[in-house]
């Protein structure tokens, strides 16, 4: 029996430093400033600025418009109908036509802002999620399951829209309602200082009465999307678990847990109904009050002769379109807040750093043999113990392996650390001689494989699912349809799959389902392995799949695992000795320690935990 290096012993805590080093998590929120997120935020999505000086134009243009009515409408009425001559009907029809215009123009300009930011903000917007889904794929923690994928998916997707809203309309509006009201005070203060004194007066109070109720409307509506979030979690966790809610006859206790959670949606929701409709309405209700105010003390000033009728008019109208934009205000202030929280937790999702990437001098490693050593690695998933301590091993090219031990014991964590899905956290894995962290993750995904227990399937055919394994090398175009498909059916052809393909109900156009569904877990094995096939690589990594599968499947799944092994490195995670029988040379794994490596024969002689595994096994299998 060969004996094994052993590392010092281990040290189960792992110093902070390294944990950081290896193990960095994803922020559920940047922690940048409002100003600093608005400005990483449109470094991101760089289309969202695009044209914006133009649109901006349009925007002041149409809020222009919109003040051209009281000035026309105090012209009409001062210097038309109240002519010193009597009416004067082709000065009114002129001045009619001319707001007409002006409400035309208005409206244009309003569509045309509309548009511009509707496009400008989704093609950011998409760059976004783009950039941040692609970067989620590239983060080891998803290797490592330290967060939740449908969380992930949520920052995508939902925190992204909180985003949108903003910036579509809320960015800009806020600016124009800003300068309405400017130039709404500035005419009003021209036509009566006096009256607009009082219109300031009055709209003090009803902002701060708007925003202490939005701050209600907020809080009521926060509640909504939680009871929203558990009520779908509920229903998509039954729908998924529909087979165990059915064997286990609880089909009326989760439905009980969903209406629950139904109920508990629709009482925040009619909740939060109630509280906006009463910060409306009495939104409405001040600018009413307001308005009246305006009347009586512009009626008193008219009479006592400093204000004309005209200018009384004109100021109603002015008053009106001060008190819009308050309300919009404080509505896009919200807003604001919530695309600052929304953009903070994607910028913290594409501020992660990506631990496993290209070395500045990363090798391209020749293609052949491949002989893999581990030097002393140890390895902790983020925030937990070590569970690799200290292993050192090497296995020569061209041998299959068989790695086995307890569960819990460390194998897919070696496999893991082999194909470098992650790095250790100390110590170094070696292919060919060259550290892993020193290769182009090109060449390694080219000559390293991973099959796992569960080989993912994509909603497609058979034909798809396997020719994720070929990829098209540097400048080669990739393969023609036919090509593709010729492939592989030589690949399944070669495996001995072929009269299995031919029982499928389109043979290679066979759709599998979501995740391989319509197939049974020995043919998704069967996919899985043509993919590894088609990818030729010069090491293959295999996850033994536990699951149970008929005997037919059994032998076409072991004879296409030797074609697929023949002549290859293969490191297989052994769950069944059989495997360990019929390898190279097994490696013994022990709570996180290598313990014994040689030759089945020699281990099952050998008196120590292998052979008493292996005792055991016979003893039941035969
Ligand atoms: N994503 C993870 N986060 C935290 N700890 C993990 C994670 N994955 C595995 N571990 C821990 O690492 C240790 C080794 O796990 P590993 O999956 O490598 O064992 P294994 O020998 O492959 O087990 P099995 O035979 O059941 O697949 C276990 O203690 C396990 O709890």
């Amino acid at each position: 029996m060969t004996t094994v290096t052993e590392a010092p012993e281990d040290a189960t805590e792992v110093p902070e430093d390294e944990l950081d080093a290896n193990g960095v998590r994803i922020e559920s929120a940047s922690r940048l400033g409002v100003l600093a997120t608005l400005r990483r935020g449109v470094q991101l999505s760089p289309q969202i600025t695009d044209g914006l000086w133009l649109t901006l134009a349009l925007a002041v243009l149409a809020a222009a418009g919109r003040v051209v009515v009281p000035l026309t409408v105090q012209r009409t009425i001062d210097d038309g109908l109240l002519a010193d001559g009597g009416p004067d009907a082709g000065r009114v029809a002129l001045l009619a036509g001319l707001a007409g215009a002006a409400l035309l123009l208005a409206a244009f300009c309003a569509a045309m802002v509309n548009v511009r930011l509707f496009r400008s903000t989704e093609a950011g917007l998409a760059t976004l999620r783009v950039r941040a889904f692609r970067h989620v794929h590239d983060l080891s923690t998803l290797t490592q399951n330290t967060e939740r994928r449908g969380a992930l998916v949520s920052r995508v997707t939902n925190d992204v829209d909180t985003v949108s809203l903003f910036v579509q309309w809320g960015g800009i509006m806020l600016l124009v309602a800003v300068l309405q009201m400017v130039v709404a005070t500035v005419l009003m203060a021209v036509y009566s200082p006096i009256l607009t004194a009082v219109v300031w007066a009055c709209f003090v109070p009803m902002f701060l009465l708007i925003r202490f109720g939005q701050k209600h409307v907020n809080a009521a509506y926060t509640s909504v999307r939680e009871r929203v979030g558990a009520m779908l979690g509920a229903i998509s966790e039954s729908v998924v678990g529909a087979e165990t809610v059915r064997a286990y006859g609880v089909s009326g206790r989760t439905g009980r847990r969903i209406a629950a959670a139904v109920e508990d949606t629709r009482r925040a929701q009619a909740r939060s109904q109630v509280l906006v409709s009463a910060v409306f309405s009495s939104g409405v209700l001040v600018s009413n009050l307001v308005l009246a105010v305006v009347v009586v003390v512009g009626a008193y000033l008219g009479v006592g002769g400093s204000m004309t009728a005209g200018e009384v008019v004109a100021f109603l109208f002015l008053v009106q379109l001060f008190t819009g934009p308050v309300q919009m205000a404080t509505e896009i202030l919200n807003e604001l807040q919530n695309a600052v929280a929304g953009w903070r937790r994607v910028i913290a999702v594409v501020e992660t750093p990506v631990e496993v990437t290209d070395a500045p001098d990363a090798a391209h490693l020749s293609r052949g043999p491949a002989a893999v050593s581990l030097r002393d690695v140890r390895f902790a998933y983020p925030g937990g113990p070590e569970v690799l301590h200290g292993i050192s091993l090497d296995l020569p090219a061209r041998t299959k392996v068989a790695v086995v031990g307890q569960t819990g014991s460390g194998k897919t964590t070696i496999a893991k650390l082999v194909t470098r899905l992650m790095d250790p956290t100390s110590g170094a894995v070696l292919l060919d001689g060259t550290d892993l962290r020193r290769v182009a993750l090109e060449s390694l995904r080219e000559r390293v494989v991973l099959v796992p227990q569960e080989g993912f399937l994509f909603d497609g055919t058979v034909l798809d699912n396997a020719a994720y394994g070929i990829r098209a090398s540097d400048g080669e175009e990739v393969a023609s349809l036919e090509a593709l498909r010729e492939s592989v059916a030589a690949a399944f052809d070669e495996l001995g799959l072929s009269d299995w393909v031919a029982d499928l109900p389109d043979g290679l156009d066979t759709r599998v389902g979501q995740r391989g569904e319509a197939l049974s877990a020995g043919e998704r094995q069967l996919v899985a392995i043509a993919r590894a096939y088609l990818a030729q690589p010069d090491l293959l990594v295999l996850d033994e799949a536990t699951s149970a599968v008929d005997p037919a499947t059994e032998v076409r799944i072991a004879r296409a695992l030797d074609s697929l092994t023949s002549g290859r490195s293969t490191i297989t995670i052994a769950h069944r000795l059989s495997t360990a029988e019929a390898s190279d040379l097994v490696v013994v794994v022990d709570e996180g320690h290598v313990v014994e490596l040689g030759p089945h024969e020699e281990l099952a002689a050998a008196g120590g935990i292998y052979a008493r595994m292996h005792a055991s096994w016979v003893s039941q299998t035969r």
